[in-house]
């Protein structure tokens, strides 16, 4: 049984805490030099601007950034780190933490904060790490600031990933807007340094004039304008992190922040592979083509985002003049592929098959279907949540080339994908099984 009791750390914190444990370790190899400059600011039509008072983003933090924290020598004999993952119990959080108890030498502690804990915490037991697991609210500044208390690292994945109008505009603000701005405010309090976060390749594109991103890069201009209340808390997130960076924290020592932005995650979890699954099952074997197969849509394994977040996350201290307040988008070798003929590399071992070398439907009927979808779902809304999985938003996404081809965060803190293509289709394939076979 886990020990549940309520967690005191600095003020009123309802938390809920289960003693766990795990893993082992490997370090990989580094790579070298450096580089400046973060772009891709984004402009969210009809969203408040950020507060520009704080000034300009602080692009380097010179030698300040190798200055050693007590307890942050660069050994694994040195004391050992706490860590927190926000939104640990989510898709990728999982695969976070997951992947801290086995690759993070020096970790002592692992937090893990989230809405709803998940149940698979408890196999986290034995082993030599404790695992805290702390139910909590990124909306309620006390509870962040307690979770967040004597953390070394703290790991920012939790959001409010909303594309179907499920939450309000209003919630995914305060959850992905306000809930960052307490991370960073909490590590400004208590003296935490190092900030990873999860940022999106939305805070860039698709934009709303569907102009494709083709094998862009960090520095690749882009008109990055959105509408989608999404994209625009993700933006103005990762803008306040990335501005947050050089900030002092309590004990007059710099933030260091950086933001990772994944394309579309897959891998075991991955909520909307298995939606699709079970939808296949359900037409006898069959999906049917919407998308053309020329539009390229870019991937990434869950657990190779999960190793670059560690990697991220145990590299900022050694290396924070070069990657404080810098993004980094997460890349693999994941094919190029349209969203529909990717996802088939999974289905289709599964036993289902995609209908139609071309789209079975004209363009222009998709944007009938998705604008009658967004309306009846206005419609709807006081009797009941109608949010299927097209509408005007998620059409123009799937529509709209955007493939990543960079290698800055090999440059900049060594991350080599840690699974193969091979791998991550073979752990997805095995997963979309199981999942499936709950399905009906
Ligand atoms: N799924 C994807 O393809 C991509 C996801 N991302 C980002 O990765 C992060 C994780 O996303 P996923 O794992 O896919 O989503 P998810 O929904 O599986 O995980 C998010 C986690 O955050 C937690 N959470 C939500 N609201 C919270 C709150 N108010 N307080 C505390 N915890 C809260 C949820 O309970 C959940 O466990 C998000 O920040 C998302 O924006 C970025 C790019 C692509
Ligand atoms: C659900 C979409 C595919 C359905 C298209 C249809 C109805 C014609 O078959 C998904 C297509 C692209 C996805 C998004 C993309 O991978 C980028 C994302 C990044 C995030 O940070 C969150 C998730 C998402 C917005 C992802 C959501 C599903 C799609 C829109």
């Amino acid at each position: 049984m886990p020990v549940e009791h309520r967690v005191a750390a600095r003020g009123r914190l309802r938390a809920r805490v289960v003693g766990v444990v795990a893993g082992r370790v490997s370090v990989p190899g580094m790579g070298q030099e450096g580089e400046g400059g973060a772009s891709g600011r984004g402009r969210c039509v009809g969203w408040p601007a950020l507060d520009e008072r704080r000034g300009p983003l602080q692009a380097s933090l010179g030698t300040l950034g190798q200055r050693l924290q007590p307890g942050m020598a660069d050994s694994a004999q040195a004391q050992k780190l706490v860590y927190l993952v926000t939104g640990g119990c989510g898709f990728l959080g999982e695969h976070v933490v997951r992947m801290l108890l086995q690759r993070e030498p020096r970790l002592g502690e692992l937090r893990v904060f989230d809405r709803h804990l998940g149940p698979w915490l408890e196999e986290l037991k034995t082993g030599p790490v404790r695992v805290t697991a702390i139910q909590g609210d990124v909306t309620e500044a006390h509870e962040v600031a307690a979770a967040v208390a004597g953390a070394h690292v703290v790991i920012h994945t939790a959001g409010l990933v909303d594309v179907f109008g499920r939450a309000s505009p209003e919630t995914i603000h305060e959850v992905n807007v306000q809930g960052t701005r307490n991370v960073i405010e909490a590590c400004v309090q208590t003296g935490t340094r190092f900030l990873v976060y999860t940022s999106s390749m939305e805070v860039v594109g698709p934009n709303t004039k569907g102009h494709p991103f083709y094998r862009g890069n960090e520095d690749t201009l882009y008109e990055a304008v959105h509408r989608h209340p999404y994209p625009c808390s993700k933006a103005l997130a990762e803008r306040l992190v990335l501005e947050a960076n050089g900030r002092e924290v309590h004990g007059g020592l710099p933030l260091v922040t950086c933001a990772l932005r994944p394309t579309g995650i897959y891998g075991e979890g991955h909520q909307i592979m298995r939606d699709f699954y079970r939808q296949g099952l359900r037409l006898g074997g069959w999906l049917f083509r919407a998308i053309p197969a020329s539009v390229e849509h870019g991937r990434v394994y869950v657990g190779n985002v999960a190793w670059m977040h560690v990697l991220a996350a145990r590299e900022l201290e050694r290396r924070a003049a070069l990657m404080g307040g810098q993004v980094y988008f997460c890349y693999d070798g994941s094919p190029y592929k349209s969203y529909e003929d990717f996802n088939m590399e999974f289905l289709g071992p599964c036993g289902l098959q995609l209908v139609g070398a071309r789209p079975l439907l004209p363009y222009w009927l998709l944007v009938f279907l998705a604008a009658l979808n967004a309306l009846l779902q206005w419609l709807l809304r006081p009797l009941v949540l109608y949010a299927p999985l097209l509408n005007p938003y998620t059409l123009a996404v799937a529509n709209t080339t955007f493939t990543v081809s960079t290698d800055k965060a090999q440059r900049h803190f060594g991350y080599e994908p840690l699974f193969s293509w091979e791998d991550s289709r073979t752990r997805t394939i095995l997963w979309v099984q199981a999942a499936g076979s709950f399905a009906q």
